[in-house]
């Protein structure tokens, strides 16, 4: 079947059209591309289907045949989705309804409905969520310490997310270990724009950084992520309002804040010449994900691997080398060249002697979502 996939991330719009009867990671891609669709602009009327119309003129330039579905990855699925569903009118309203808990992407994902269902009517559309693979997170890792009837009024939990990109960095490792993947233990760090890390056990998810919402966790290009919850009551109490803090956390804080620009090419080529904000922005952002991946680590019991994805995580070895050499204690090493080495692909940069191998293992989303649409599609439907 052939899919086109949108993926509305913090930063940008991914698209693929994928044909799902060519299983390869890269020989089933039609057409690919990526537009640049920053949060500022997301507002702006005609920003959509502006984006929209590069996708479908570069699809036509590549002379790729029409869609036959469409797959959306939904950041949020909240309490209701664990699986991918048909896109349905109380869908859509659903997936809107969860963008205050993820306001950066799901109102993207339900502005990508629209325009789909708008440019081809009558095509199947089916949403993925990021959410889904975290379900299997246990309470005791799930919960807030907060009371009972704060967390009943609302659905107050770690909900967790990246979980499309995860789930399919844990079927792709575990086929390089030559191992099945419901007996991989495993720490994935997905590392893009935004980030997050998960620490898989028996291939499902049993803890990860982000909670919530997308903002928990990891030092993000934009995030906050951990920090005291009383900060936020003193920028309340010194007049700020919840749209100006939300605002301030979610995009002016992170490597931006800490470094003015959110794109780790600019941070490591500043770190490079020595400039102080630059170093500090990366040594505080490893420092945070080595002290997650050694606490999952224990989490998970023996690791099989460690694995970097995402954005930073695939492209920058200057990121994961910091991170590494926190982890001596681990027995934890990189084989520098490498690291260093730029190759496509899934790849072991760690040396022989290392615990246990870290791989960089391509981010695709969109080859997950492709697949698990065409499986939703081609179920036969109940009744
Ligand atoms: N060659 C590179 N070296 C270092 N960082 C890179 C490189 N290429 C991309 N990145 C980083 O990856 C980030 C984007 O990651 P990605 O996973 O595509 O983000 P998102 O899905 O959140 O939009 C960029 O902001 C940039 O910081
Ligand atoms: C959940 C999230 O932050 O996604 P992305 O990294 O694609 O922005
Ligand atoms: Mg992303």
């Amino acid at each position: 079947m052939r899919v086109l996939v949108l993926n509305p991330g913090s930063s940008s719009l991914k698209y693929h059209l994928r044909d799902t009867a060519v299983t390869h990671p890269a020989a089933g891609i039609l057409a690919s591309g990526q537009v640049n669709w920053p949060p500022e602009d997301r507002s702006t009327p005609g920003s959509l289907h502006a984006a929209f119309e590069m996708i479908v003129q570069n699809m036509k330039r590549l002379g790729s045949v029409h869609p036959e579905a469409i797959g959306h990855r939904v950041v949020h699925g909240g309490q209701r989705f664990s699986t991918p569903v048909r896109v349905v009118a109380d869908v859509t309203a659903a997936i809107e309804e969860l963008s205050r808990l993820a306001p950066l992407h799901n109102p993207a994902s339900v502005a990508c409905i629209n325009a789909a269902a708008e440019r081809w009517p009558g095509l199947p559309q089916v949403a993925v969520f990021d959410t889904a693979f975290h379900r299997s997170i246990p309470d005791f890792a799930a919960r807030y310490a907060i009371p009972e009837d704060a967390y009943r009024s609302y659905p107050v939990r770690r909900y967790g997310f990246h979980g499309i990109s995860v789930e399919m960095a844990c079927r792709d490792t575990a086929q390089f270990l030559g191992i099945p993947v419901l007996s991989l233990n495993a720490v994935v760090a997905h590392i893009g724009n935004g980030a997050s890390v998960t620490a898989v056990s028996s291939g499902k998810s049993v803890d990860t950084s982000m909670g919530m919402t997308p903002l928990e966790g990891l030092v993000m290009g934009t995030r906050s992520g951990d920090l005291d919850p009383s900060i936020v009551l003193l920028l309340q109490r010194g007049g700020a309002t919840a749209e100006e803090i939300d605002d301030l956390l979610n995009h002016r804080s992170g490597l931006l804040a800490l470094a003015g620009t959110a794109d780790m090419r600019e941070i490591g080529a500043a770190a490079i010449q020595g400039e102080p904000a630059a170093i500090l922005a990366l040594d505080v952002a490893a420092y945070r994900l080595a002290k997650y991946i050694a606490a999952y680590s224990m989490v998970v019991g023996r690791p099989d691997a460690l694995v970097f994805t995402g954005g930073v995580g695939e492209n920058s070895a200057l990121f994961r080398d910091k991170v590494v050499a926190w982890l001596g204690p681990l027995a934890l090493s990189l084989d520098e060249d490498l690291n260093m080495a730029v190759q496509e692909g899934l790849r072991k940069i760690s040396t022989k002697d290392s615990a246990f191998p870290v791989l960089v293992v391509p981010s695709d989303e969109e080859r997950a979502i492709a697949e698990s649409t065409a499986a939703l599609l081609a179920a036969p439907t109940e009744g």
